[in-house]
């Protein structure tokens, strides 16, 4: 069977700042992404025209800059991320080659072979979140995953992860102890139903 040999990270988008190229579809798609999961999140949006979604979410949202023009070099730096997404695929080669040279991260929307890192599909209950990746092969199971597996999970397991944190903060001794008494407590989620009392 084919491995997904992605490396799943979870970035803190208010301390990075991201560059979306392209204000139609997928640069909205993309910033709403970013947006649902951090809303303070730093992003500027570079294109010759955005659409109507994209410019309510600049007045929304004060760490979105919306800037009205064609991409260039420039518009690189000091970013932390880039997401290529317009819909020339030479332009949005030519931002991989120039993001490429001052060594910035970057997802190009229409060419998975380019891309850095991808989006994933996204599952959020309070303090928990689940990322989904197919390895680029169907976005649309993600998405479906996403929808059963949010469903799925009760709201109560938010409850469970605040009292862990509870229970952890206050827990005394070393590392390993401490790791010991946490996995002990745990270990009813795990254990078969049939060696449960
Ligand atoms: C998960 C999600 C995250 C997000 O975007 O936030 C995401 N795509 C989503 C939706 C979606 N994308 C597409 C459809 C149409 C149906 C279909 O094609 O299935 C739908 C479904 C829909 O919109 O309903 C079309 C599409 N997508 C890519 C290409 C290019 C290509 O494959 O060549 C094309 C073809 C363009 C064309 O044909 O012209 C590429 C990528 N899309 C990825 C992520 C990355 C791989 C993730 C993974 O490993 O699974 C990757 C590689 C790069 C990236 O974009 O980061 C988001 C789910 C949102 C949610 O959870 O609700
Ligand atoms: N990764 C994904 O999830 C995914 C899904 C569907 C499509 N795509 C691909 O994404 C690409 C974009 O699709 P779309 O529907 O958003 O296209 P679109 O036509 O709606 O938007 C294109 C945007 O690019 C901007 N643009 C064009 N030339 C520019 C320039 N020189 N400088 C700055 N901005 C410029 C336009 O102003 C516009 O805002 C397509 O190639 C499509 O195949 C990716």
């Amino acid at each position: 069977m084919e491995e997904n040999q992605l490396f799943p990270v979870f970035f803190k988008l208010h301390r990075l700042h991201v560059l979306v190229v392209g204000g139609g579809n997928i640069g909205l798609e993309k910033t709403q992404a970013m947006l649902q999961n951090c809303p303070q999140s730093n992003i500027t949006v570079v294109a010759l025209d955005f659409l109507p979604d994209l410019l309510e979410i600049a007045q929304q949202y004060p760490n979105i800059t919306l800037i009205q023009k064609s991409f260039s070099c420039g518009d690189l730096l000091g970013k932390d991320l880039v997401i290529a997404a317009t819909n020339k695929r030479e332009l949005n080669y030519c931002i991989w080659e120039k993001a490429k040279g001052i060594k910035v991260l970057i997802n190009v929307a229409d060419t998975p072979d380019l891309c850095d890192f991808y989006l994933g599909s996204v599952v959020q209950k309070g303090n928990l979140k689940i990322a989904i990746s197919t390895n680029g092969k169907s976005p649309t199971i993600a998405k479906r995953l996403k929808q059963v597996l949010q469903e799925a999970i009760p709201d109560t397991l938010d409850e469970v992860l605040s009292k862990l944190y509870v229970i952890r903060d206050r827990l005394k001794g070393d590392f390993t102890s401490k790791v010991k008494k946490l996995n002990s407590i745990t270990d009813v989620l795990v254990r078969p139903e049939s060696e449960s009392v």
